[in-house]
């Protein structure tokens, strides 16, 4: 289907409030277990038990390379990675608290970038 230009213009704006959320989310002070995939030598069950791992980095490359065609499904890759955190991780774990901080930051800011 060919994009006007218009539509190409209309296309960056519904993206742009993804890359501010990004840029914030990799900035977190509890980003750190979610900057890069898993390393599934260090938890070699992980692969197992999660069957679409997803990243801040690979979100940030999807985004770089065009994948996401609207803002849900960036924001689908991020509910992702949520799940995939509670799913793995006790909620009282390091791991498990740093999720669920990082989602409730995620939430709010993305009610306030698309709700205004
Ligand atoms: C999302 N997630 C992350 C981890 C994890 O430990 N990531 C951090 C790994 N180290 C941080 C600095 C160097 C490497 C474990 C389970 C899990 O579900």
């Amino acid at each position: 289907l060919k994009r006007s230009l218009n539509q190409a213009i209309a296309k960056e704006k519904d993206l742009a409030p993804c890359r501010e959320i990004l840029d914030q989310l990799e900035a977190h002070d509890e980003a750190w277990p979610f900057l890069l995939p898993v390393n599934t030598k260090q938890f070699p069950t992980y692969k197992k038990i999660i069957r679409s791992p997803m990243d801040l980095s690979t979100i940030r490359k999807k985004l770089n390379d065009g994948i996401y065609k609207t803002r849900d499904d960036f924001c689908a890759d991020l509910q992702l990675m949520f799940v995939n955190c509670v799913t793995f991780n006790e909620d009282d774990s390091p791991v498990g608290k740093a999720g669920h901080s990082m989602k409730t930051f995620f939430d709010s800011r993305w009610a306030e970038l698309i709700a205004h």
